[in-house]
């Protein structure tokens, strides 16, 4: 991974949250940079900052002070549209809470970023089929959303995240509230996004998770730690 051209490039990054009793500093004088096909988990105790830092990696909180440069475009140069452009094109967002579209059926979720990307809705849905029979979710394609298992919103949310081909998969506790079976198969579906050529930064508590990831950026308090 060496000679691979650099994806995220973050320096002295800090947010910090104000709130009416007392400022927090979520992030505080973050600095490193992520490859292309990097894979990398962050880790850190409750309320260290992970969260905050995918959210800055997603270009969903560009309000932070230092430079964030992806692909080597500085983020805060970037309008709130270009960034939104950003996350379609080239970002798979997997949030903790799923963040599926009650309204839309399973192919339906995993096909709207295909579609406002391409504007093309047989191909989005045919890709989004595609990618969920990949997913062993062939059976669940026309199902509500809210009628799933945990496992299978994760892997919805998972398909959603790939339907763009994205150059980073960001995920936030992928296997969290998940059995060991389901757990297992995010995190392979995670690995062949990988061997694919996407960078995939996962947030995780999970000690054996952690331990199959190449790199580990750990968090304590906002800042860094080796
Ligand atoms: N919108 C916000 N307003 C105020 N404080 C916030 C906000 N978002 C996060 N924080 C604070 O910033 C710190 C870092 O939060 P963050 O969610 O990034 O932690 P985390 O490591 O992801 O925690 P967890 O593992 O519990 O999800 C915490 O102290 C949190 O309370």
């Amino acid at each position: 991974m060496a000679n691979a051209p650099v994806l995220y490039e973050l320096a002295s990054v800090t947010r910090t949250f104000r709130t009416p009793a007392l400022d927090v500093r979520a992030l505080d004088d973050v600095s490193f940079t992520l490859a292309e096909g990097e894979l990398a988990a962050i880790a850190g105790p409750s309320g260290s900052g992970k969260s905050t830092l995918l959210a800055v990696l997603g270009l969903l909180d560009a309000d932070v002070s230092g430079e964030v440069r992806m692909r080597g475009k500085s983020v805060r140069r970037m309008s709130r549209r270009e960034r939104a452009r950003a996350r379609l094109e080239g970002i798979g967002l997997v949030f903790q809470t799923f963040h599926l579209l009650p309204a839309l059926d399973v192919r339906h979720n995993v096909a709207l970023p295909h579609w406002k990307l391409h504007g093309h809705h047989g191909r989005a849905l045919a890709r989004a089929e595609a990618l969920l029979a990949e997913l062993g979710l062939e059976a669940r394609m026309r199902h509500d959303v809210t009628r799933l298992s945990g496992g299978e919103m994760q892997r919805v949310a998972i398909a959603r995240a790939l339907v763009n081909d994205p150059a980073v998969v960001l995920a936030d506790e992928p296997t969290a509230n998940l059995d060991e079976a389901s757990a297992a198969s995010v995190v392979s579906l995670l690995g062949r996004a990988n061997a694919r050529g996407a960078a995939v930064v996962v947030c995780t508590h999970d000690t054996d998770l952690l331990a199959s990831f190449p790199r580990v950026l750990r968090l304590r308090h906002g800042r860094m730690v080796l």
